[in-house]
């Protein structure tokens, strides 16, 4: 089971998305619990101290997070309390290092170390360094990533705002990170005591996870911090349990009142969709697309262009599929591959045929996915070499689904069908990434095949006008047209 896996399995049977900082912090310990001085006496407080408080709120959190800098503080004798109480957590409590671990020097040594040796299931890392530095913890594939993106810290705002409001750093992190990792392995650090840092951070990444910091710091109404950050489902968010709960003796009860509190208010909304403003005001909860967030996203990096577009059988359409960008951004290509791969499971076959040029990679990652050979028709076949039609290898009689990325008059997907058809293959199923809704499908299906689409470009038109990407005279041309 990965972290992601676990920690969701974790949310539902604590039902909590409480956080606790799990840190030997002697200024938090109740002074009745260290009354001896000296360093081992003073280690070995905190070490019963944080058992007891291990004790009081395993029932009632989703994961703990000991931050590094306490324990190393400690000195040698530290990093073995660390230890200790990780020993300590049950084993169905993810544990997250909060380490913000920033050298990319250190970063394959010190993930081998906190993933393999004291088996952490996630830690938090400085996005600093870049994509190579994070590089190295990613390649654990059960193991979580924290991307810091914002901290409450006054002084870090000259460089998390700059340059401008609307473009502040912060965000340009988001949008970066969210290219290195599926949102099932890299999650963002939020620390802020500013609802609209949270609404820009939603409306930037609906799909992660967000892990909040220092949200307590200016007595903020948790429902007002809850109602901007809780994904349709009620989740996604990770909230800290306030450090001040630590000392005192009536913690267990402390925190049982918070998480019923927040779980008053989820089950709320839960039971209230059509309220809108959460995450953004112009992304409608009420009848959002299953893959919303894909669309959005396949917007912004430019795949789904609104204009007056010539297209390959010379009619203007007001709008250009571009899906060839996909290959340079993996996080995104991932999601698309499983849009896909979803219909692919339903379906019967031996062999993925890709649709050159533009789907050769889809019918690549879909092969390795799920484990089924591929093979492609050629565009042209060469007057040298082997002068193939179809490359790779394959039996006569064998069941063959076509892939393709976007079906407009049906002559690509038509074409590739007759050439695997002719070389002893049969084509049942065709599956694309988006139908441009002109009768194809029935016409294929006229022909003897079955046509699928993840998605179609109304849909996706409707949705893009719903968040506010495209205007009401491009929302209209399209249904002109
Ligand atoms: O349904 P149709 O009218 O055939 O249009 C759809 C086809 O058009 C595009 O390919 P294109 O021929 O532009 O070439 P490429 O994939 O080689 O870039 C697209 O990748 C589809 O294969
Ligand atoms: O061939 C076309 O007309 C065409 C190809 C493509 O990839 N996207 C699109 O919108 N049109």
């Amino acid at each position: 089971m990965n972290f992601f896996e676990k920690l969701t399995q974790r949310t539902t049977t604590s039902n909590s998305l409480l956080i606790l900082g799990l840190d030997p912090n002697p200024e938090m310990m109740p002074q009745d619990q260290h009354t001896h001085q000296g360093q081992e006496s003073l280690i070995l407080a905190l070490e019963t101290w944080l058992k007891w408080v291990i004790e009081q709120t395993a029932e009632l959190v989703c994961a703990y997070k000991p931050t590094l800098g306490f324990y190393e503080a400690l000195g040698s004798e530290g990093l073995d309390l660390l230890l200790k109480v990780i020993q300590v957590i049950p084993d169905d409590i993810p544990i997250i290092l909060d380490a913000k671990h920033g050298d990319i020097n250190t970063s394959t040594v010190f993930a081998k170390t906190i993933f393999e040796n004291w088996q952490v299931d996630a830690v938090t890392v400085s996005p600093y360094a870049g994509q190579d530095h994070i590089a190295p913890f990613l390649v654990y594939p059960d193991q979580g990533v924290f991307i810091l993106c914002h901290t409450s810290n006054p002084g870090a705002v000259i460089l998390q705002e700059y340059p401008t409001d609307e473009a502040p750093f912060y965000l340009q992190v988001i949008k970066e990170a969210k290219t290195w990792a599926t949102p099932e392995q890299l999650f963002l650090e939020i620390g802020t005591t500013n609802l609209e840092v949270i609404k820009k951070v939603r409306y930037l990444a609906p799909e992660r996870l967000l892990l909040m910091r220092s949200i307590w710091s200016k007595g903020n109404d948790i429902h007002e911090i809850l109602k901007v950050s809780l994904n349709p489902m009620g989740q996604g968010v990770l909230i800290p349990i306030p450090q001040d709960f630590l000392k005192s003796k009536d913690l267990k009860e402390k925190v049982n009142n918070l998480n019923q509190d927040i779980n008053k208010y989820r089950k709320s909304i839960s039971q209230n969709l059509q309220n809108c403003e959460l995450w953004s005001p112009n992304v409608c909860l009420l009848n959002s697309h299953p893959h919303q967030d894909l669309i959005l996203q396949l917007y912004d990096i430019g795949c789904l262009l609104f204009g007056e577009y010539v297209q390959a059988s010379g009619a203007t359409f007001s709008y250009y599929i571009d899906l060839r960008k996909i290959i340079s951004q993996p996080q995104l290509f991932h999601q698309v591959l499983n849009a896909y791969a979803d219909i692919l499971k339903t379906l019967n076959f031996e062999r993925i045929a890709g649709i050159p040029y533009g789907s050769l990679p889809t019918a690549t990652g879909l092969s390795l996915m799920l484990h089924h050979p591929m093979i492609y028709p050629r565009k042209e076949v060469k007057a040298h070499g082997t002068r193939r039609l179809i490359e790779g290898t394959f039996q006569s009689g064998e069941k063959v689904v076509v892939v393709d990325d976007i079906l407009i008059t049906g002559k690509s997907v038509k074409e590739g069908a007759e050439k695997l058809t002719s070389s002893g293959l049969i084509v049942e199923d065709i599956v694309v990434f988006i139908d441009h809704e002109q009768g194809v499908k029935d016409k294929l299906k006229e022909d003897g095949c079955n046509a699928y689409s993840v998605l179609t470009i109304s849909e996706i038109t409707e949705t893009l006008y719903e968040a506010g990407r495209i205007n009401e005279q491009q929302y209209k041309s399209f249904f002109k047209h």
